[in-house]
């Protein structure tokens, strides 16, 4: 990555990082040990609820990943990421396989000051091979040479966060006064896919972002973060930047555009985005936890009634999912695909 900013990084001014950004009052921490006792406990689903609707966002401690999956995918990263552009660009994604490394992401428009390395959790993923065609396209993981072993690693990671990923489903569920197997279904087939991120120092840290302003656009996130810290959510309530501070071994959650589709706008995705740093580079894992791609994402049923009108005409997540995709390889001159335009409008 060049030393001197490239424009191309550039955030217009009211989207630069603020120098202050409160620490205090963050997102809720909630301790998933009740998880081991069954009935699952009415607290524990009250509190995943009050910090969905409050901010989207929560870190879960007590969540059951072993400590040592974690431990592995993160030394992985760090030498994957060492190694010279050339050599990571042997396993460089492109337009037919979103899968592997990548270092030009745009979000909104803006490239973002990071690199990335995308892989699925099973070895093949079924995809639209087009925007609204019914084509489809398998895709593979592309597996680096160095370091030995990193598929293993990686694959023993996934299945470790995705056993999280559906507990966290059955809770938010359950929170939603739904039966706690009741958005299994859409996740029998999924398109889920994990992502090293790596933020490389920044010698302007205050123009440009290492992801910028963005919800998620599926189901759920767990995402990983190391001790450098930089990820800022924004609160409804107050339109602030709240900075999520690091505790070891926790996962931070977040839910996607299709909770907040799915439950009618019970709960919302909330924005957040990556500030860096000048003087410590910063490592992620997010879990993207995605529907099959056939899915018809709707309200459910159960979240609407007379008096509340399913608030989204029905979309497809492959469409979507891929059209989003596309919007992070090019820059575009128009907004990229988001929920809301598929809004009913009041
Ligand atoms: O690195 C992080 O903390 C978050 C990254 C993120 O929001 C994303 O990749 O969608
Ligand atoms: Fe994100």
């Amino acid at each position: 990555m060049a030393c001197e900013v490239d424009t191309a990084f550039i955030q217009a001014p009211e989207h630069r990082p603020k120098p202050h950004i409160s620490e205090a009052g963050g997102i809720p921490t909630i301790d998933l040990s009740p998880l081991n006792n069954h009935p699952i406990s009415t607290d524990l689903v009250a509190e995943v609820g009050a910090a969905c609707r409050e901010w989207g966002f929560f870190q879960v401690v007590n969540h059951g990943v072993p400590a040592e999956l974690r431990r592995a995918v993160e030394a992985a990263a760090r030498e994957f990421f060492g190694q010279s552009v050339e050599e990571k660009g042997k396993v460089r994604r492109d337009e037919a396989n979103p899968l592997g490394y990548y270092d030009t992401e745009n979000t909104k428009n803006v490239r973002d000051w990071k690199e990335v390395f995308d892989f699925i959790v099973k070895d093949v993923v079924v995809i639209p091979a087009e925007v609204e065609s019914d084509e489809v396209q398998e895709i593979r993981n592309r597996w680096p040479e160095y370091p030995p072993g990193m598929s293993d690693t990686c694959k023993a990671y996934a299945r470790g966060v995705e056993k999280l990923a559906f507990k966290l489903l059955e809770l938010i569920a359950l929170s939603l006064g739904l039966s706690g197997d009741r958005l299994n279904g859409f996740f029998s087939n999924q398109t889920s896919f994990l992502r090293l991120n790596h933020y490389p120092p920044c010698p302007t840290p205050h123009l440009a972002l290492g992801v910028g302003r963005h919800k998620d656009a599926g189901g759920l996130t767990v995402l990983a973060q190391d001790d450098v810290g930089g990820l800022d959510v924004k609160k409804k309530a107050d339109g602030e930047w709240y900075r999520v501070k690091p505790i070891p071994d926790s996962y931070i959650i977040n839910v996607g555009d299709l909770v907040q589709v799915w439950s009618n706008e019970r709960y919302e995705s909330a924005e957040h985005r990556v500030s860096v740093n000048s003087k410590r580079e910063r490592f992620s894992i997010p879990f993207f936890f995605n529907p099959a791609h056939y899915t018809i994402v709707a309200p459910l049923e159960e979240m609407t009634s007379e008096e509340n009108p399913p608030k989204y005409k029905p979309f497809n997540w492959g469409d979507f999912f891929k059209t989003r995709k596309n919007s992070n390889f090019k820059k575009l001159d128009v907004e990229n695909l988001q929920i809301h335009h598929f809004k009913i409008s009041d």
